[in-house]
């Protein structure tokens, strides 16, 4: 695969990768009053979070938005928003703003119109962080997920409600059109399942393979 960083170890995959995105992010402040950096959640990204919340970087400029977010309240250990306040927005990067994707009513639709007004602001991505599950999902854009077509069309809304047997319970996600909108785009990817799955994605359609709508524009990044 040609856009693909094998790194020796994770640890060294983690830390490299975070000093790539807070070169990326001052970069951007440099000729921008304002950059938007978009996160998964999910069990990979955390050791890049303690790296990045300790950068020197104008947070006070930086927003963070989720790639996605599962419909939990943030008590549930199911929520990237915790996981993200926790993990993340601390230290040096508890100046940065975070755009919510969760909202404390029971259904993702009925905080669409106000999660989207709220997001608009901030976009395009500056920078985009995503993981990737071995279903070749990525983001909420799950394979087989009810609102998968809709998410991928060029005229998709910012924000798309899903819910997919792979998922849990219902999500929200970024649409295709803002992934693709971002001006740099990462895949952080662990193991020899996620390997594969990836080399596969590279030849299927994205309604098969969802994260192939933003393969060609990202580099991925790879440890065992
Ligand atoms: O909320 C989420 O689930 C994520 O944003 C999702 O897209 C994640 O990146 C992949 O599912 C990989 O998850 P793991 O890193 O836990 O394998």
């Amino acid at each position: 695969m040609r856009n693909l960083i094998e790194y020796p170890d994770r640890e060294a995959m983690m830390l490299d990768l975070a000093d790539l995105i807070a070169s990326e992010l001052a970069e951007t402040l440099l000729h921008e009053d304002r950059a938007t950096l978009s996160v998964p959640g999910g069990t990979t990204p955390g050791p890049i979070f303690d790296v990045l919340s300790e950068q020197a970087l104008d947070w006070d400029r930086i927003s963070v938005v989720l790639n996605d977010e599962r419909w939990v309240g943030e008590d549930s250990p199911r929520s990237n928003t915790a996981l993200l306040k926790q993990r993340f927005l601390i230290s040096r990067a508890a100046a940065a703003t975070l755009v919510p994707l969760y909202a404390p009513v029971p259904t993702p639709e009925e905080a669409l119109d106000e999660l989207s007004l709220g997001l608009k602001p901030h976009l395009p991505i500056s920078v985009l962080l995503l993981g990737m599950g071995a279903d070749m999902h990525t983001a909420s854009l799950f394979p087989g997920a009810d609102n998968l077509a809709l998410a991928l069309g060029n005229q998709a809304p910012p924000l798309v409600a899903m819910r997919a047997d792979g998922a849990g319970e219902p999500r929200i996600t970024l649409s295709a059109p803002v992934l693709k909108g971002a001006l740099r785009t990462h895949i952080v990817i662990t193991g020899p399942e996620k390997r594969a799955a990836i080399e596969r994605a590279a030849h299927l359609s994205p309604d098969k393979a969802p994260v192939r709508a933003v393969l060609a524009q990202a580099t991925v990044h790879w440890a065992d």
